[in-house]
């Protein structure tokens, strides 16, 4: 993998993401993906006397005289430093400490987004092993443990194996362990499909780097016979007597064969593990293989082969990649946030083979379970060829994996804070992430398995047209743009993209279905005080009206609309051409995605400026059912400047009446009130009241009137870095989504997707 950087290969485009947009996701807003918050407050003059000098001497003294005592006083033992030297960037070569930074970035990320594990990148600009190493090895205070990335072989061995001896934290270098982990367990899983014993299987592995040797050692420490296995490289096949390209950790792997080529190897060998480059293997090589052949296509971020190819070459193979938009993503995003999450947890001084193994059965366990729903979203996922190994958001991960590690570091003793109940502790694991983000992950996976039709009204708008065709990429369904044509065209024209394929354009004056609309409308409205022509002008020049009759006629499943004009503008227009649901009150319904709180409902944050008894309690009813929807057990709090009657006052007089009212019907989740906001989400507040009837902090949040509901909604995002999702239409017969005038592309695409998925829904009732 030596010669430097190479061009992404061209047809990564094919992939679900455009150049663009992923150059457009790194450079929005804060560059880059990470940055740092503080845990504790530095606002007094106080706080600073406690989080600096003088408080700040005394854990110091405590860690000096007690090293052990740093992972009470400090941020060490949930923090993982995510090193590299840039020298094997994914399968683009040796690209350099600096350009190897995205990964870094995007591996911290997968560490806190999957496990809630702490990390920070370090790119180190050197080549020289002493160098790297010792660059490292003085790191130790500051980290619970050392992730090493995207460092080519065989240097990483020789780094790797320094750096165990002399760190008294686990070093990990993810690209051989993780990677091994992963692709054993979806070994286990394809060699049980196919009626294999992994000691019989013929392996053969392309790559003969880092996570290629790797990997044949953990499958020959799992059972595989050593003859069984045969490696190649850019030479060709490790055979034994080889000279050329050679070093001490290929040689371990040289066989007694006549095989010098990838396609002698590959003659009859049931398996295939590719850690090389994009294209290395053909078809004719495939139909080589014996029947029922488990491929395991790996390179990033394009495989050896396609699985299409693959399969076309033997319509009987299971085939896995290590990207995630195809079935079977075998990559070490599986492996490396729960190993760690579990050697943390019981301060493991290392990684070793027993943490290593326990970690790929539990995976490969986990993935013949069966599905949930929230995690299969209603694709068919059920342990078989296409589904061989768990998906990288299943929530089930940390809970089975991190507790595997966790008790292996235990039993093989490297464990220096065993855990005491660890029953309790996997209780804990299952949750420490939010429950909600995994929600609306599902919700994306359900839309791409049941792609929708969505109207895009204000086609004519740039970000909306970079919204549709992200859509499109997203494999989200068919967007229909509104608009003329010629406009779109000149938009797209300027944005510097084709017009992609799959995007429709429909002029609302010159539709076909201009008339059939305008009578639909007529129908509705002739008694409202609308004459036919008022009708055919909406039809005509209001696309929030052209779309929403596009939805209610069945020519559209949902649509999108509002960076152009006033919520209330755009609202008026949906409602020409669709009905509240039977019995539903239309409210906005804000989704904060909290920090402190996981996922938090806030409602009514744009219809309702001062609801009454009887819309408070609908509203709540229809959040409730939301949060359900969305992984959430909802705990309702209806909210007020009092708390079960201190202070008094006439507005929480309509509060308290929906609290009566929903006493007086029958419903299905928890709900109370009238309380401050403080009380809803904080427990030794609530204590005060052990009347209270919430179990826990409120996570549906039903607000006494619009102005406090829209300060809330919009004043916490800004002052908290909660991610905001909606608001949220909610309570239409047919679904229509309304961005927010300032919408990003993101927030369109993500509101368009929400409107498909309900969608989908409604088809199910319907
Ligand atoms: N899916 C996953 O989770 C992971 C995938 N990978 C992928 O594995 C690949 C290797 O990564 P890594 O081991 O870290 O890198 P290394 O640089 O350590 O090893 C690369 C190996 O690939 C070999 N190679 C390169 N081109 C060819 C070719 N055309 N035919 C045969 N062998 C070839 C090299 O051969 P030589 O020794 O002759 O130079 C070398 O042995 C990358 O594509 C990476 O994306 C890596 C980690 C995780
Ligand atoms: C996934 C990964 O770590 C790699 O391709 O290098
Ligand atoms: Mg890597």
């Amino acid at each position: 993998m030596d010669g430097g950087p190479k061009a992404l290969p061209k047809d990564s485009r094919t992939a679900r993401v455009t150049d663009e947009e992923a150059l457009a996701l790194h450079a929005e807003g804060k560059p880059g993906k990470l940055e740092i918050r503080l845990t504790k407050p530095l606002i007094t003059a106080r706080d600073l006397s406690l989080a600096y000098s003088p408080g700040v001497a005394v854990p110091c003294l405590h860690i000096h005289r007690d090293p052990a005592t740093a992972y009470d006083y400090t941020a060490k033992g949930n923090m993982v430093a995510v090193i590299s030297n840039g020298t094997a960037v994914l399968g683009l070569g040796n690209l350099g400490a600096l350009a190897s930074k995205p990964v870094m970035e995007g591996k911290a990320a997968l560490f806190k987004r999957f496990a809630d594990v702490d990390s920070v990148d370090l790119c180190v600009s050197t080549e020289d092993v002493e160098e790297f190493v010792n660059c490292v090895r003085y790191l130790a205070p500051s980290f619970g443990g050392i992730n090493l990335e995207d460092i080519k072989a065989p240097e990483c061995f020789v780094i790797e194996d320094r750096l165990r001896e002399l760190m008294d934290i686990p070093v990990f270098h993810d690209d051989q362990h993780g990677t091994a982990i992963v692709a054993a367990a979806g070994l286990i899983n394809a060699c049980h499909l196919t009626g294999r014993d992994l000691k019989t299987t013929r392996l053969v592995i392309n790559g003969a780097g880092a996570a290629a040797i790797a990997c044949a050692e953990l499958v020959k420490a799992m059972g595989m016979r050593p003859e069984n296995i045969l490696m190649c490289d850019t030479k060709g096949v490790l055979y034994r007597g080889r000279t050329e390209g050679m070093n001490q950790w290929k040689s371990a792997y040289t066989v007694q064969t006549d095989a010098r080529t990838l396609t002698d190897a590959l003659t009859g060998a049931d398996a295939f593990f590719g850690l090389s480059v994009k294209g290395a293997v053909t078809q004719e090589m495939v139909k080589l293989m014996a029947d029922k052949p488990i491929i395991f296509a790996m390179a990033n971020p394009d495989p050896e082969i396609t699985p299409d190819e693959a399969k076309a070459a033997k319509p009987d193979a299971i085939v896995a990649t290590g990207r995630s938009d195809y079935p079977n993503q075998v990559n070490n995003v599986l492996g490396f946030p729960f190993i760690f999450r579990g050697a943390l947890d019981v301060r493991a001084s290392t990684i070793n083979d027993a943490m290593k193994v326990a970690a790929a059965r539990a995976l490969a366990e986990l993935a013949r379970e069966d599905v949930p729903e929230e995690v299969s979203a209603g694709k068919p996922m059920r342990f078989g060829p296409e589904y061989i190994i768990p998906n990288a958001f299943d929530p089930r991960l940390i809970s089975r994996v991190s507790p595997a590690v966790a008790e292996a570091a235990m039993k093989s003793g490297v464990a220096r804070r065993p855990i005491e109940d660890l029953r309790r502790y996997t209780r804990g694991l299952e949750n420490r992430l939010d429950a909600g983000a995994g929600a609306l992950e599902a919700i994306t996976e359900r839309v791409r398995a049941n792609p929708q039709r969505v109207v895009f009204a204000e086609g004519e708008e740039e970000k909306v047209i970079r919204a549709a065709v992200a859509f499109r990429n997203a494999g989200y369904g068919t967007p229909v743009l509104v608009g003329r044509e010629d406009r779109i065209m000149a938009s797209v024209a300027s944005l510097g993209i084709p017009f992609p394929d799959g995007v429709e354009i429909h002029n609302a004056r010159l539709s076909d279905s201009n008339k059939r609309y305008a009578d639909y409308l007529y129908g509705r409205r002739q008694r409202e005080g609308f004459l036919f022509r008022d009708v055919q002008r909406m039809v005509n020049q209001d696309r929030h009206v052209f779309a929403a009759c596009m939805v209610a006629l069945g020519d559209a499943d949902a649509m999108v609309t509002g960076s152009t004009r006033s919520y209330a503008a755009t609202l008026d227009g949906i409602t020409m051409a669709l009905d509240a649901e039977d019995g539903g009150v239309l409210f906005g319904l804000t989704m904060l995605l909290t920090r402190a709180h996981g996922t938090v409902l806030i409602a009514d944050t744009t219809v309702h400026e001062r609801p009454d008894a009887a819309t408070l309690a609908a509203i709540a009813r229809q959040s409730a059912a939301q949060a359900r929807r969305l992984g959430l057990e909802p705990r309702v709090a209806f909210l007020s400047f009092s708390t079960f009657g201190d202070p008094r006052g006439t507005i929480p007089g309509s509060v308290r009446d929906a609290v009566k009212l929903l006493d007086s019907q029958e419903t299905d989740f928890e709900y109370d009130g009238e309380m401050a906001a403080d009380v809803a989400l904080d427990p030794s507040l609530r204590a005060l009241y052990p009347f209270c009837r919430l179990t826990g902090s409120a996570n549906v949040l039903i607000m006494p009137s619009l102005h406090a509901a829209h300060i809330l909604s919009t004043a916490v995002p800004r002052l908290t870095n909660a991610t905001t999702i909606g608001p949220v239409l909610m309570g239409l017969n047919k679904p229509a989504q309304i961005v927010p005038l300032s919408a990003s592309v993101n927030s369109v695409l993500d509101m368009a997707c929400l409107a498909a998925h309900e969608a989908i829904d409604g088809k199910k009732e319907g």
